[in-house]
C-alpha cells in the first residue's frame, strides 16, 4: 500500500530539498506504493519531452529502482587504495555471485565520471541484505562513507560539480547546498583535481567554497556533512540565496607597494542547484508518484528566476554558473534559464558544454514548452473539460504549434488508456482574459516568448532515467561575457596577498617559527600564497589524562543578554527565518543578533592575536613554520583559545574579517549579513579540561582530588593542544620533524588493536621513540611496508598522544574501523568485528587471514589506566 506523505519540503509549492528525502523513499520491501499518475504521463505526453518511440522505455524506467552510485573521494591518501581496492578486491570478489539462482551483476564503473572514481551497482535491496559477499561489500561502503572516503551520491547528482569546472584557485558560491553532497564535491575540486592520485591534494588551495542554504535546520545538517570533508576553504552561511548580500573583502594587488582596498566579491563559480518539483527523482522518492501536480512546477518558478539572476549578479565576468534541477518540467528549467537570459541581454549566454563528460548520454534542452498554470474548468479552452484524451495521439511541442490546447479526437490506439487533459494555456495574455486573479500571481516568463532558438536553449543538458539508469535530471551552463579586464580575474589571489600584508603589518616577530622548528621539516603541496588550515571536529574520544568525562563548564559562556546586542543591532541584508539549531549549545543562548529581521544566534568568529600564549604554545610544540598564524580562529566573546581552536584560509579570512567593525560580541560585519554558521576546521584541541572555571569550583561530577589530579598532570605538559586527525592532511606540512614518529604497517596494526598500551608495551623503535619522548601531541607517519601479507602503498599520518605512562592513537571507533577493513581486511578494533565476512577472495570460507591470526589473541581493548585518560572536550 501507499507508504509515506511524502510532500515537497521546498520553498513554494515544490520543493526540492535535496537527495535524501525520507518519507517518500523506496525501502526495498515497501514499493507496493502506486507508481502511476495520469496527469503526470498526459503532462509530459504533451510536452513530449521524449519522443514517441521511448515513452514506454522511459515510463518503465521511472518505475524501476534505482541503482546505488557512489564516488571515492578525490586527492585523499585513501582515493588511490580504495580504486585498488575496488579493481583488485571488490570486482573479483562480487564477479560470479549468485543469490537465489540468479547471477548477480557486480559493481561497475559510471563510464562519464573522470579518472574512474564514479561507481554504480545495481542490485535490489534483499541482495545487499541478504547475499554475504554483497553484505560485506555494503559493510565496506558504509565505513567509508563515515569516514568520508566515499559518497554515496545518485548518478546525476554528479554532474552539475562536474560541469562546474572548478579549479583551486575559483571563489565558488553555491546557492542552494544542504545537505551537500554537490558542496562535497566543489570542496574536493578546490583541493584536487579529480584524480585518485594522492600528491595531487593542496591542502591551502587559494580558492574559496562557500555553501548557503536558506533552511537553517537544513544548512547545519550541511554544517555537519562537511565535516567528512574537512576543509580550511569552507563557510556556511544561512540566507536566501535570491537576496544573497554583497560583501565586501579586502585586496591587494600584486605590486609590492599597492595599497589594501576593498572590494565586493564576486564568485569564479557558482551552483544554483535550486529547490524543484523533483519529479526527475520519481525513482526514489516515489511518493511523488501521488503528489505530482502540473502546479508544483509552476509555484516554483518565480523563486528559481529569482535565485538564479542573483547568482548572475554575483558571477564575476568570465566565471560560470550551472543552473540544475532534478526536476523534468520546462518551467523550472528552460523557462527559467530563458528568463535569466533575457535579463541580462547579451551580457550572459548559455555555453555549450556538448564536448564535455562525453560518455554521458544527454538530450538537448527544449525550445518550445506549453505551460498549464492553474486547474480549474475556466482554463480549457472548450466545455470539454471531462472528455479524455490519449497520451498516444497528442502532439509534441516540437510537431504541434505552442497554441493548441485541443486535443485530437482521432484516437489511433484504441487499446491504450485514457489520459485526463491538461488545461494548457496557450499564452499569459490569454491567461489574462481567463483569469486575471491568476495571472496576477505568475509570470510571463513561465511562456516561450519566441527567442528560445536565439537564446540556444539547446544547449542546456537533459539526462532522462532509462538513457543509462539513473535518475532524470537538468543542467544548464551559463557565462558571464568578459567586458573589463579587471573585473574578470578571480580576487582569490589579491584577497590573500591581502591577508598577508595585513599580518606583515601587525606582527612580523610573532610569525617566526618555534625554537624547535627544523631546518628540514617538509612542506609539500603549498601555494605560497596559500596559507591556511582547519580541522573540525565533531567525534567524541578518549585520550589518556583522565578517565573521567570531565566536561568544561561551559568557560565560553557569556552573559550579553539579548536585549543587550538587539538594542545595538541595525537590521542587515534579508535573510532568511533563523531558528536556534537543535544541536546548538545552550550557552550561545544569550547571543542572539538581529540580523535582516531574524535572529542570527551564532558564536562570534575571532581571529587571535599571534602573540597569544597559547598560540605561542603550539607555534614551538609544534614547529609551525611558514603556517598562517594570523588565520587561527576561536568561536568565543573573550577571543581567546579555551578548548579549540580553528584554522581557515586566508581567503576565507578575508571574507570573515571584513565588512567593517560588526555588532555585539560579533567582531566583523560579514559573518552577521551573512548569516555565517561555520568555516574552517579545528586543528587543535586543548588536551587537558582543567579550565579556570573548574579549577574554581569542580565540574560536574568531578571531585576536588580529581581536578587536583589533572591539574597535575596538565602542569607537566609543555603544550596543552593536541592536534586534530581530521586536520591532519592539511597540516601536516608545517609540523617540525621532532614530532613525527616514523612508523610501519604493524605498528599501526598494534596501536588500532590496542587501545590506551601502556608505553612499556609498544614494540620496536615507535615504543623506543615514545619512552623517550615528554608528553605531549605526536604524529605517527606510516611508511609504505607490508605486514602479515597486507600492504600499505601510500604513506599515511594519524595523531598520537603520548601521556604518562600510557599512549594513544587519537583515531575514533568508526575511523579505526573504517582503516582496519581497507588495510586489514578484517576489524582489528573490535574482536567481534573479526568475525565479519572477509573480503578478500582468499578468505571466503570464513578463513581468518595471517592479520587476524597474529592479533586474535589480545584484540580486547585494553582497559585504560584511570588516572591517564581523558574525554576530548570540544
Ligand atoms: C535541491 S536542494 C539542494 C541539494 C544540494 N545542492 C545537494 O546537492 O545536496 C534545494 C535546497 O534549496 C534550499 N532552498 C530553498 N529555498 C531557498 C532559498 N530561497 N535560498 C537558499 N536555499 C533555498 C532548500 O532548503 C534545499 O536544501
Amino acid at each position: 500500500m501507499a507508504r509515506g506523505r511524502g510532500k515537497y519540503r521546498g520553498r513554494g509549492r515544490g520543493g526540492r530539498q535535496g537527495a535524501s528525502r525520507g518519507e517518500g523513499e523506496r525501502h526495498g520491501a515497501y514499493t507496493a506504493i502506486d507508481q502511476t499518475n495520469p496527469k503526470f504521463e498526459a503532462y509530459y505526453v504533451g510536452q513530449g519531452i521524449v519522443p514517441e518511440e521511448e515513452w514506454d522505455a522511459f515510463l518503465e524506467a521511472m518505475r524501476a529502482a534505482l541503482p546505488t552510485t557512489f564516488r571515492i573521494t578525490s586527492g585523499k591518501p585513501t582515493s588511490r587504495q580504495l580504486l585498488d581496492a575496488m579493481q583488485d578486491i571488490y570486482l573479483p570478489f562480487l564477479s560470479n555471485v549468485e543469490f537465489e539462482g540468479e547471477n548477480v551483476a557486480p559493481p561497475r564503473q559510471l563510464e562519464w565520471y573522470p579518472e574512474g572514481l564514479g561507481w554504480h551497482l545495481d542490485v535490489r535491496k534483499n541482495v545487499l541484505r541478504k547475499s554475504p559477499e554483497f553484505k560485506r561489500f555494503q559493510q565496506f561502503l558504509v565505513h567509508e562513507t563515515d569516514v568520508g572516503s566515499i559518497s554515496r551520491q545518485e548518478a546525476v547528482s554528479m554532474l552539475p560539480p562536474l560541469f562546474l569546472d572548478v579549479r583551486p584557485e575559483h571563489l565558488v558560491l553555491d546557492m542552494c547546498a544542504a545537505p551537500g553532497s554537490k558542496t562535497a564535491q566543489l570542496i574536493e575540486a578546490i583541493h584536487s583535481p579529480l584524480t585518485s592520485e594522492p600528491d595531487a591534494f593542496n591542502p591551502l588551495p587559494l580558492g574559496v567554497v562557500v555553501a548557503n542554504d536558506s533552511d537553517t535546520k537544513r544548512a547545519h545538517m550541511l554544517v555537519h556533512q562537511a565535516q567528512r570533508l574537512p576543509s580550511p576553504n569552507l563557510c556556511v552561511t544561512n540566507v536566501d540565496a535570491s537576496s544573497y548580500p554583497n560583501v565586501q573583502v579586502a585586496w591587494k594587488g600584486p605590486d609590492s607597494h599597492a595599497k589594501i582596498e576593498q572590494r565586493e566579491l564576486k564568485y569564479d563559480r557558482i551552483l544554483a542547484d535550486v529547490p524543484c518539483s523533483g519529479d526527475g527523482t520519481l525513482r526514489k522518492n516515489i511518493a511523488i508518484w501521488k503528489d505530482w501536480t502540473t502546479g508544483n512546477g509552476v509555484g516554483l518558478h518565480a523563486l528559481q528566476v529569482r535565485i538564479l539572476i542573483r547568482g548572475l549578479q554575483l558571477l564575476r565576468p568570465g566565471g560560470r554558473l550551472v543552473y540544475s534541477t532534478c526536476s523534468l518540467n520546462p518551467v523550472e528549467n528552460e523557462a527559467v534559464v530563458a528568463a535569466a537570459l533575457r535579463h541580462f541581454k547579451n551580457d550572459v549566454e548559455l555555453l555549450d558544454c556538448s564536448e564535455m563528460l562525453p560518455s554521458l548520454k544527454r538530450r538537448k534542452g527544449m525550445t518550445k514548452w506549453k505551460v498549464a498554470p492553474g486547474r480549474g474548468a475556466h482554463l480549457f479552452p472548450t466545455d470539454e473539460t471531462e472528455k479524455e484524451a490519449t497520451p498516444r495521439t497528442e502532439e509534441t511541442p516540437l510537431e504541434a504549434s505552442s497554441q493548441d490546447t485541443t486535443e485530437k479526437s482521432d484516437d489511433t490506439s484504441a487499446n491504450k488508456p485514457k489520459l485526463p487533459r491538461i488545461p494548457w494555456v496557450e499564452s499569459y495574455d490569454v491567461l489574462k482574459t481567463l483569469d486575471t486573479d491568476l495571472a496576477s500571481r505568475l509570470q510571463q516568463t513561465l511562456w516561450p516568448q519566441g527567442d528560445e532558438e536565439a537564446l540556444h536553449l539547446e544547449r542546456c543538458v537533459r539526462v532522462y532515467p532509462h538513457m543509462q539508469n539513473t535518475g532524470g535530471f537538468f543542467v544548464a551552463c551559463l557565462v558571464k561575457k568578459d567586458t573589463n579586464a579587471k573585473d574578470s580575474e578571480s580576487l582569490a589571489a589579491g584577497m590573500v596577498r591581502a591577508m598577508q600584508a595585513i599580518d606583515k603589518l601587525s606582527s612580523s616577530e610573532t610569525r617566526d617559527a618555534g625554537p624547535e622548528a627544523s631546518a628540514n621539516v617538509k612542506r609539500t603541496a603549498r601555494d605560497a600564497e596559500d596559507q591556511t588550515q582547519d580541522a573540525p571536529s565533531v567525534k567524541k574520544m578518549r585520550t589518556d589524562l583522565s578517565d573521567e568525562n570531565v566536561t568544561e563548564s561551559s568557560p565560553e559562556t557569556v552573559n550579553i543578554a539579548s536585549s543587550d546586542v538587539l538594542s545595538e543591532a541595525k537590521p542587515e541584508q534579508p535573510a532568511s527565518e533563523n531558528k536556534a539549531p537543535q544541536n546548538k549549545r545552550s550557552h550561545t543562548e544569550g547571543l542572539a543578533i538581529s540580523a535582516g529581521g531574524s535572529l542570527y544566534r551564532e558564536d562570534p568568529f575571532a581571529y587571535v592575536k599571534s602573540d597569544n600564549p597559547e598560540i605561542r604554545s603550539c607555534v614551538d610544540w609544534f614547529g609551525l613554520h611558514d603556517f598562517p598564524i594570523g588565520n587561527l580562529l576561536v568561536r568565543n566573546a573573550q577571543q581567546v583559545p579555551l578548548r579549540s581552536i580553528y584554522l581557515t584560509s586566508s581567503s576565507v579570512r578575508a571574507i570573515v574579517a571584513g565588512g567593517g567593525p560588526g555588532q555585539g560580541i560579533h567582531p566583523t560585519m560579514n559573518p552577521i549579513r551573512l548569516r555565517l554558521l561555520n568555516c574552517g576546521v579545528k586543528v587543535f584541541g586543548r588536551q587537558e579540561s582543567v579550565s579556570k572555571a573548574n579549577k574554581a569550583e569542580p565540574a560536574e561530577g568531578g571531585t576536588s582530588e580529581s581536578v587536583s589530579r589533572r591539574e597535575n598532570l596538565s602542569s607537566m605538559l609543555t603544550c596543552r593542544w593536541r592536534v586534530v586527525s581530521d586536520s591532519l592532511h592539511s597540516m601536516r606540512p608545517f609540523l617540525s620533524e621532532r614530532i613525527i614518529i616514523k612508523a610501519s604497517l604493524s605498528d599501526l596494526a598494534f596501536f588500532i588493536k590496542n587501545y590506551y598500551p601502556v608505553l612499556d608495551s609498544v614494540p620496536g623503535e615507535v615504543g623506543e621513540r615514545l619512552r623517550t619522548s615528554t608528553m605531549g601531541s605526536y604524529v605517527l607517519d606510516i611508511e609504505p611496508s607490508e605486514s602479515e601479507g597486507h600492504k600499505l602503498t601510500v604513506p599515511l599520518s594519524y595523531p598520537i598522544w603520548r601521556s604518562i605512562a600510557s599512549v594513544n592513537l587519537m583515531l575514533d571507533k568508526q575511523e579505526k574501523s573504517a582503516l582496519s577493513f581497507r588495510l586489514f581486511d578484517t576489524d582489528l578494533s573490535d574482536p567481534e568485528g573479526q568475525r565479519q565476512f572477509s573480503s578478500n577472495p582468499r578468505n571466503r570460507n570464513n578463513k581468518k587471514s595471517a592479520a587476524e591470526q597474529s592479533v586474535e589473541g589480545d584484540a580486547t581493548p585494553n582497559s585504560e589506566n584511570p588516572a591517564t585518560s581523558i574525554t576530548e572536550t570540544n
